[in-house]
C-alpha cells in the first residue's frame, strides 16, 4: 500500500481546467518533489492533497482511505508555506506548541514534543525567544517545527526557501535535508521551481507542464533519460541545447532533434565535431565559464569550460559529444526515441 495515491485527478476553476488527470503513487518515507514552471499547477496539487482545495475528479487515498471529503485537519497532514507567519507575541517555543495546545493536548507533553522539534531543527537555545529576535532561517525553521510538532503522517512544503536569500536558501536545505534523515518514515512532499532544490533533496521528482504530469523519476533518471525535449530543458542548469538535424554535422537522423547539456560538448576538430558554432558571448563564473554560440544555421547554444576560455568573440569553434550523451527526440512529438 503507497502513503499516498493520486488516481486520475482533475482540478478545474469555473470553466478553466488547470490539472489533468494525474496519477500518482508516493511510498511511506519518500521524499517527492514538484517541479515545473509558473503556473503549472504545482501548488494546487499541494493544496488539493492539504484538503485546502476541492479535488474535481478523481480519488486522492492516503494510505487506503479516501480523502476527497475528509476536512484538511483530519487528513493527518501538516504545511509549510512559503510565508512563515509567526505570532510575533509569542516566544519559539509557544509558536511550535500553539497547535497542540489549541488540541487539547496535556502540557508536558507538548513541552517534550517541542523539545523534541527543536533538538532536530536545532532551535533549542531560540526557545524563549520572540521571533523578531530571529534571522529569517530560523524563523522559517520555527514554522517547520510548529509542523513536525503535530507528527504528521505527511509533510507538506510549498516552497518553504524562496523567501530566504542565496547563503540561507544553502544551508536551510541541508537543515531540510537532515530533517527528512531524521524522520525516515514521514512521507514528505515539497514544491520548488529551484531545480537545484529538487536535484538534491528529491527521492522522487514529479515534473509537471500545464497540470499535467510530463515524467516521474529519480533525480538522475530525469537527468540522463528525460521523456521528451520538456523534461530534458528543465532538469538540468544551464538548460540542454536542442539541435535539429540540419544543425548538426552528421546527419542521421533527419527525424529526430538531438539534445546535448552544455556540460557535455568538449572541444574538437572541424573533422571530428558534431557541431561548429560561432562565439557570440562568454560569462566567466570564477569554477567554469559558459560560452554562448550559434550554429550556421542559427541554432543558439550553451557550452560549459571547466576553466576559463580564451577564444575571441567571432570565433569559429568545433565540439564533440559523447555518444551516451546524446538525446535523441522525434522532431514532431517531442518525445525520447531510443
Ligand atoms: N483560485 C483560482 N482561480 C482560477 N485559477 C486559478 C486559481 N488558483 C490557481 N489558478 C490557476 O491554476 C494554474 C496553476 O496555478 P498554481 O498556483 O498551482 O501554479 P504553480 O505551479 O504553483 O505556480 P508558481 O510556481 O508560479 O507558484 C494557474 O494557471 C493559475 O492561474
Amino acid at each position: 500500500m503507497s502513503a499516498l495515491t493520486l488516481q486520475n485527478i482533475d482540478k478545474v476553476y469555473g470553466k478553466t481546467q488547470v490539472m489533468h488527470d494525474v496519477s500518482l503513487d508516493i511510498e511511506q518515507g519518500e521524499f517527492v518533489v514538484f517541479v515545473g514552471p509558473s503556473g503549472c499547477g504545482k501548488s494546487t496539487l499541494l493544496r488539493m492533497i492539504a484538503g485546502l482545495e476541492s479535488i474535481s475528479a478523481g480519488t486522492l487515498f492516503i494510505g487506503d482511505k479516501k480523502m476527497n471529503n475528509v476536512p484538511a485537519s483530519k487528513r493527518g497532514i501538516a504545511m509549510v508555506f512559503q510565508s512563515y507567519a509567526l505570532y510575533p507575541h509569542m516566544s519559539v517555543a509557544d509558536n511550535m506548541g500553539f497547535s497542540l495546545s489549541i488540541a487539547k493536548t496535556p502540557k508536558q507533553e507538548i513541552k517534550q514534543r517541542v523539545a523534541a522539534a527543536a533538538e532536530i531543527l536545532q532551535l533549542t537555545p531560540y526557545l524563549n525567544r520572540l521571533p523578531k529576535a530571529l534571522s529569517g532561517g530560523q524563523r522559517q525553521r520555527v514554522a517547520i517545527g510548529r509542523a513536525i510538532v503535530r507528527e504528521p503522517d505527511v509533510f507538506l512544503f510549498d516552497e518553504p526557501l524562496s523567501n530566504l536569500d542565496a547563503e540561507l536558501r544553502v544551508s536551510t536545505r541541508r537543515e531540510i535535508a537532515n530533517l527528512k534523515a531524521s524522520m525516515p518514515d514521514t512521507t514528505m512532499i515539497y514544491v520548488t521551481h529551484d531545480q537545484v532544490e529538487a536535484m538534491t533533496l528529491a527521492d522522487k521528482i514529479v515534473v509537471l507542464r500545464d497540470g499535467r504530469v510530463e515524467q516521474v523519476g529519480t533525480p538522475l533518471e530525469l537527468y540522463d533519460r528525460p521523456r521528451n525535449s520538456f523534461v530534458g530543458q528543465f532538469i538540468g542548469s544551464p538548460k540542454m541545447n536542442i539541435f535539429g538535424s540540419g544543425d548538426l554535422a552528421v546527419q542521421n537522423w533527419p527525424h529526430h532533434n538531438t539534445g546535448i547539456r552544455p556540460e557535455h560538448l568538449e572541444p574538437a576538430t572541424p573533422k571530428t565535431a558534431i557541431v561548429s558554432g560561432t562565439l557570440e558571448f562568454v560569462e566567466k563564473l570564477g569554477e567554469y565559464s559558459l560560452a554562448y554560440l550559434r550554429t550556421a544555421t542559427g541554432c543558439e547554444f550553451t557550452v560549459k569550460f571547466d576553466r576559463s576560455i580564451n577564444h575571441a568573440i567571432g570565433k569559429e569553434l568545433h565540439f564533440k559529444a559523447d555518444h551516451n550523451n546524446l538525446h535523441q527526440f522525434d522532431s514532431k512529438t517531442m518525445l525520447r526515441v531510443d
